[in-house]
C-alpha cells in the first residue's frame, strides 16, 4: 500500500515538473516574440530591401529589455552622455555670419566682380568689350540666358545713362546683378512646425559636404534654441555616421543611427523621425548617403527614405547640397533630384573655392528653388544664410 502511494507520488512529481518547464521555455519566448511582433507591424510595408540594401534586423529573442523598446535592432540613439557636457561647444549666432565670411567670397568671386567694373568703366564700350563681359559672366556659371539678359540690360543703360565714372557703374552692376539673384525669393529655412518636429532631409551627390553641412546646419539652430535632433541615414559609407554623431556632441545634439553597415536608411530616417517625436525635438536632420542622379536604383531608394518618413510626418523641408566648384554639372544633379524628392532649398558649398559664384542665378532659374544657404569653408561655423544684397555687394567689393 505504501509502496503504491510511493509510486503515485512519484508520477504526480515527474507530471507537475514537466508541465512546469514547459510554461519555463514558453515565457522565455513569449516576451520576445510579442516584442518582435510588434517591432514588425511598426515597420512601414514599404519599407523592404532594395539595391543591396539591408532591412534592420528585428530584435533576436535574448535581446536585453531595453528602456528604448520602439527602436529596432542595430539602430542606437546617443544621447549625449553627461561626461561629454563640459566640452559642448557654443555656435557662433547665424546673425552676421555673411559679413565675417564676406572676406571669403570677396577673395574667391572678386575677380569676377573686378573684370566686369573694369570693363565697364572703358571710355568706349565697343562689340569687343560686351564679348569680353559675356565672357566673364560664363566663365562665373552665370548660365547663357541670364547672361544674355544680363548683357542686354547693361547695354541698354550704357545707351541711355552714357556714363564710365566707376561709382556708377558699380551701382548700375549691383543693381543688375542683385535683380538676377532675386531678393523677393524667400530663403528661409522652416524649422517650425506645429505639434511635432521640423523635419529636414538633406541630400545629393557624392562628396558635395552633406554631413559637414548637416552638423554646421545643427549648430546654427542650437545656436538658435532650437532642440535637435540627428537621423544617420547615410548607412552606405561606414564613417559617414560616425562623422555626423561626433558633430552632434560637439554641440550636445543626439543621433540616431544604425551600427549595422549598409542598414536600410529608410528604416533608420523613419526611426529618427519617430525618437524625434517621442523626445519633443523641434527639428530632425536627416543625413542621406550621396548618390550620383544617374544610378536609377540609388534615387529610387532616396524616394523610398522619403515617403517611408513621410509615414510619420511631413518632410517641411529637401535641401540638395550642391558643390559650387563642379559648375554647371550642378545643374543636372539639381534637375533629378528635385523630380525625385521634390527639393526646397539649395546649399551651396565651397564657394570659398570657385569664382563661379554665378551659379546661383543659374540653379535657381533652372529650378525655381532658391539658395537659402552657403557654404564658405570646412571650419564649423563656416555655413551662412544667402543673401542676395550681401552676396553681390561681396562680388563688387574692393580690396
Ligand atoms: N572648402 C570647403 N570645404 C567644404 C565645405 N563644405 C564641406 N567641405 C568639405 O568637403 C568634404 C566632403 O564633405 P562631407 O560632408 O563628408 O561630404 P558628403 O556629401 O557627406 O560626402 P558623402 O557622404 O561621401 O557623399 C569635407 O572635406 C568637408 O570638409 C565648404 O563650404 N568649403
Amino acid at each position: 500500500m505504501d509502496f503504491d502511494v510511493l509510486i503515485l507520488f512519484i508520477v504526480l512529481a515527474v507530471i507537475l515538473l514537466s508541465t512546469l518547464g514547459f510554461f519555463l521555455v514558453q515565457g522565455g519566448k513569449l516576451l520576445p516574440k510579442a516584442k518582435r511582433e510588434q517591432y514588425l507591424t511598426q515597420r512601414d510595408p514599404d519599407d523592404l530591401p532594395s539595391g543591396g540594401v539591408d532591412t534592420l534586423p528585428a530584435p533576436t529573442e535574448d535581446r536585453p529589455e531595453t528602456a528604448e523598446p520602439s527602436l529596432g535592432d542595430g539602430v542606437d540613439l546617443l544621447e549625449e552622455p553627461t561626461v561629454l557636457e563640459p566640452t559642448v561647444e557654443t555656435p557662433e549666432p547665424v546673425a552676421g555670419r555673411l559679413a565675417r565670411l564676406r572676406a571669403r567670397l570677396v577673395k574667391s568671386n572678386n575677380i569676377f566682380g573686378k573684370s566686369l567694373l573694369a570693363l565697364l568703366s572703358r571710355d568706349e564700350i565697343d562689340e569687343d568689350v560686351w564679348e569680353e563681359i559675356e565672357e566673364v559672366l560664363l566663365m562665373a556659371d552665370l548660365g547663357t540666358d541670364p547672361t544674355m539678359e544680363l548683357v542686354d540690360r547693361l547695354r541698354e543703360r550704357v545707351k541711355v545713362e552714357g556714363t564710365r565714372d566707376p561709382a556708377t557703374v558699380k551701382s548700375m552692376l549691383t543693381q543688375e546683378l542683385t535683380d538676377l539673384v532675386d531678393p523677393t525669393l524667400d530663403r528661409r529655412l522652416t524649422v517650425t512646425a506645429e505639434g511635432r518636429p521640423a523635419v529636414i532631409m538633406v541630400v545629393g551627390v557624392n562628396g558635395v559636404g552633406k554631413t559637414t553641412t548637416v552638423g554646421k546646419l545643427a549648430r546654427m539652430l542650437v545656436a538658435e534654441d532650437k532642440d535637435v535632433l540627428l537621423g544617420a541615414a547615410d548607412t552606405f559609407r561606414a564613417a559617414a555616421a560616425e562623422q555626423l554623431s561626433t558633430w552632434g556632441h560637439r554641440v550636445g545634439v543626439p543621433t540616431v543611427k544604425s551600427d549595422v553597415e549598409g542598414a536600410d536608411p529608410a528604416s533608420v530616417a523613419y526611426e529618427a523621425v519617430d525618437k524625434g517625436i517621442e523626445l519633443e525635438a523641434d527639428v530632425v536632420m536627416i543625413d542621406t548617403a550621396g548618390r550620383l542622379q544617374n544610378k536609377s536604383n540609388l534615387m529610387d531608394e532616396l524616394g523610398k527614405v522619403k515617403r517611408v518618413v513621410e509615414k510619420k510626418s511631413a518632410v517641411d523641408e529637401v535641401l540638395l547640397v550642391l558643390d559650387a566648384t563642379t559648375g554647371q554639372n550642378g545643374l543636372n544633379q539639381a534637375k533629378v533630384f528635385s523630380e525625385v524628392v521634390n527639393v526646397t532649398g539649395i546649399v551651396l558649398t565651397k564657394l570659398d573655392g570657385t569664382a563661379r559664384g554665378g551659379i546661383v542665378v543659374a540653379i535657381q532659374r533652372q529650378l525655381g528653388v532658391p539658395v537659402k544657404l552657403i557654404g564658405l569653408g570646412e571650419g564649423p561655423d563656416d555655413l551662412a544664410p544667402f543673401d542676395a544684397a550681401e552676396f553681390v555687394a561681396a562680388l563688387l567689393e574692393d580690396h
